[in-house]
């Protein structure tokens, strides 16, 4: 048995945990990770990277269903999904190496192997111990399912559904939140027939009402059909495919049924409770410094309840980083974290929807603009259709900005600057913005607000 020390001992090297000894070893601290299976976990291997490279495949068909719009002579011929896996894995291998190379280059050790905590300061590798002044824990999240929908066959989850090989005919996805909707956006492009089924009243139902609204206008016209406000009750599978039963008595028969009722933490048998970290339904909760209940171990990433994305994982990571080291640093509200939602049209959005600021401000403390893409001249030349809404304090300061169009996530940075720097849309009126371009958009919601609208009544 052998045992190291290190400043910081890292359980976990996806994009909260190798931020954090990134961020440690930048600041003179001595970091170790460990991981049991690839470095950068879901997002570079299961998720953000391999999905949205899906999702641009899906864009490029149906560039080249839509060529000859634009006067341009080509033929869409079908998908070869060994050609999408391999464009798909070449992203993936690159930036995984990239990414190992970023952390050699610190001097940053990452140890092979399954850790568990086994005191306060030590994680166990088989037989080596990883001592820390402090321990971080980031040990990521899980597809789950619903109790008694068990997965397998041809019931699957979104790891399984990037890896399929064919293009199934025709698809069911439980749950329209972002993976439901994301996939659906992608096998729709692909030529399958894709019907979601969704609890809440309306698809990505975290989004403004008005979002959400148009993404399902959006999605009826591209031919994905949903059923909204009804849980789904059972299903049975064969050879052939899957029955889905819905509560209300609703069947569908289809190839697969993907599960995307969100994602759980990855905290069980790792030895957190033995050592009087505290659970909350497998979550561990944390002060505002990202302490758990004992003192030294930090959490970070998905298993911190809240939202669950990549770029909140890493802000999480170098947050406790600076903390260790004595900084004194800060933490944007998961309020005001931007998402986005990567199907077609895209969605982008930060800060309060309209409901969430009346209810928090007031309904007659609360205005917003909703722009039409329509006037917007550059997605009129990309075919792009949508809109941007700015939600302002009257009077005061911008608290929430919702997108949809194409690349919408191309144009929440500075919705983002908007609403966390608390500027005014009077501040932001006089910074003409460059035409064409979809940018003007926001330009044109804030400039309305301002009380001097231009392409807008
Ligand atoms: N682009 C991105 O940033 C991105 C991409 C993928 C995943 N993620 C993150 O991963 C996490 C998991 O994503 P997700 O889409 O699985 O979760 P989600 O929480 O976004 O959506 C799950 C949906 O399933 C619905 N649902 C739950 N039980 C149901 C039932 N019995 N019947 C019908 N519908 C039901 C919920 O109402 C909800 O809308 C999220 O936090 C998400 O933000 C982010």
């Amino acid at each position: 048995m052998s045992e190291q020390n290190f400043d910081i001992v890292v359980l976990g090297g996806g994009s909260a945990g190798y931020a954090a000894a990134i961020r440690a070893v930048e600041l003179g601290l001595t970091a170790a990770v460990i991981e049991k299976d690839k470095l950068g976990g879901t997002c570079l291997h299961r998720g953000c990277i391999p999905t949205k490279a899906l999702l641009h495949a899906a864009e490029v068909a149906e560039v080249s269903k839509d060529a000859a719009k634009y006067g341009i002579k080509a033929a869409f011929d079908g998908i070869d999904m060994s050609g999408v896996a391999a464009y798909r894995e070449g992203i993936v291998s690159s930036k995984w190496k990239g990414l190992q190379g970023l952390l050699k280059a610190r001097g940053i050790p990452v140890i092979e192997g399954e850790g568990r905590l086994v005191a306060a300061n030590a994680v166990q590798v088989g037989d080596d111990r990883y001592v820390g002044k402090n321990i971080v824990l980031a040990t990521g999240s899980y597809s789950k399912s619903l109790p008694g929908l068990d997965i397998g066959g041809r019931v699957i989850t979104s790891e399984h559904a990037l890896e399929l090989d064919f293009v199934p005919k025709k698809v069911a996805v439980l749950g329209g939140g972002v993976i439901g909707v994301e996939f659906a956006s992608v096998w729709r492009s692909f030529g399958a027939e894709v019907t979601i089924i969704e609890a809440l009243p309306h698809l990505v139902p975290n989004e403004d009402e008005s979002v959400s609204k148009q993404l399902e206008r959006a999605f009826r016209k591209r031919g994905i059909e949903y059923s909204l406000g009804v849980r789904f009750q059972s299903v049975t599978q064969n050879d052939q495919g899957v029955v889905v039963t819905l509560e209300n008595g609703q069947t569908y028969e289809a190839e697969l049924l993907l599960v995307a009722v969100g994602r759980g933490p990855v905290t069980e048998n790792l030895g957190y409770e033995e050592v009087g970290v505290t659970l909350d339904r497998g979550f561990v909760p944390t002060n505002e410094r990202l302490e758990t209940n004992v003192p030294g171990i930090y959490a970070v990433g998905d298993i911190v309840p809240g939202l669950q994305l990549a770029h909140r994982s890493y802000q999480q990571g170098i947050f406790v980083a600076e903390e260790i080291a004595g900084l004194s640093p800060i933490i944007v509200e998961d309020v005001n974290i931007p998402k986005i939602t990567y199907c077609e049209p895209e969605i982008a959005s930060v800060g309060y929807t309209e409901a969430k600021a009346a209810e928090k401000f007031g309904a007659d403390q609360v205005s917003a603009f909703d722009y039409n893409l329509a006037g917007n001249g550059k997605s009129s030349i990309l075919g792009t259709t949508g809109s941007v809404k700015v939600v302002r304090v009257n009077d005061g300061p911008i608290v929430g900005v919702h997108i949809i169009a194409g690349r919408a996530g191309e144009l929440i940075a500075e919705a983002q600057l908007a609403v966390n720097w608390e500027a005014y849309p009077e501040d932001i009126a006089p910074f003409i913005h460059a035409h064409p371009t979809q940018g003007e958009a926001f330009g044109e919601a804030v400039l309305k607000l301002a009380g001097k609208p231009l392409h807008a009544i």
